[in-house]
């Protein structure tokens, strides 16, 4: 599989709003890429593209090998991982079980497990809690953990299935700067376990030594994409932000500051 995600030419329409306006996007294999945009600019619409929860209006749209409108969308998903703030609204499920129980049931399109689990799934879950760091929390209560060990375990459930393409939208949104790079610091293991990354975010010093590659959104457009290193200029992100800004580089992540008028 050469390309992971094909994007051509796709607009989104939705109550007579444009939402997504000609997008085109090519992932392909190895590569782990950024989106990154302000609020509204589209990133959660164009995720929904891809994981097929949005359906295009127009254009062409090939996941995974899996060309929409000639094969199975829910096949697709099950190749594919996300984690957003959209799952808080499990919590009240999750609070009653323990670290371990939220990453095996990941196996499972379910929060909770119902159904049997072999001894290789125990192995796997355990080898996904010592690739996170969340060994340390064993038999502890989702209720109990912190808001990063909570990301960090639905992270772990989204990798029992090994997705080949794992979406994170916004995994940090609300977390401390410690509990922000510990969630941060477990992205080097996806890209070991093989996956393409898509993360999502509107902070630029998020995009970590990991990612490859980054696509700009503004207002529903594709407006720049490629490798990091080009993507990311002074010029391009005072672009999407519509404020002159500039980025400097440390320890191989991008920071931003505002640019005095
Ligand atoms: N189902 C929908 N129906 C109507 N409008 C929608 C729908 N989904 C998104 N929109 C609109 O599309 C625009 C883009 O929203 P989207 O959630 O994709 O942006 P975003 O970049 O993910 O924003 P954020 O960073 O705030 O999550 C917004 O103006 C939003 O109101």
């Amino acid at each position: 599989m050469d390309k992971i995600i094909n994007i051509e030419d796709v607009k989104w329409i939705k109550g007579g709003q444009e939402i997504l306006k000609d997008i085109n996007w090519m992932v392909k294999s190895g590569e782990h890429w950024a989106v990154l945009g302000l609020n509204g600019s589209g990133k959660t619409s164009l995720l929904n593209i891809v994981t097929g929860y949005n359906y295009p209006t127009m254009g062409d749209v090939t996941i995974l090998d899996t060309t929409f409108g000639k094969a199975s969308i829910p096949e697709m998903r099950k190749r594919i991982g996300v984690v957003s703030t959209a799952l808080e609204r499990f919590d009240a499920t999750l609070n009653n079980q323990t670290v371990e129980d939220i990453v095996l049931s990941g196996k499972f399109s379910s929060f909770g497990i119902y159904q049997e689990v072999t001894d290789k799934d125990r192995r796997k879950a355990e080898s996904i809690m010592a690739d996170l760091r969340l060994d340390y929390l064993h038999g502890k209560y989702y209720r109990t953990l912190s808001q990063g060990e909570k990301r960090r375990a639905i992270i772990g459930r989204a990798l029992m299935t090994e997705p080949d393409l794992l979406i994170l939208d916004e995994p940090c949104s609300g977390l401390d700067i410690l509990s922000r790079e510990d969630v941060l610091g477990i992205t080097e293991s996806i890209k070991e376990r093989e996956s393409h990354l898509i993360y999502v975010t509107h902070h630029i010093e998020e995009i970590t030594d990991v990612i490859t590659h980054v696509l700009l959104m503004k207002d529903g457009e594709a407006v720049v994409s490629g490798k990091k290193e080009d993507v990311l200029t002074s010029e391009n992100l005072s672009d999407i932000y519509k404020t002159p800004v500039k980025i400097h580089w440390e320890n191989k992540r991008p920071w931003l500051s505002i640019s005095s008028k």
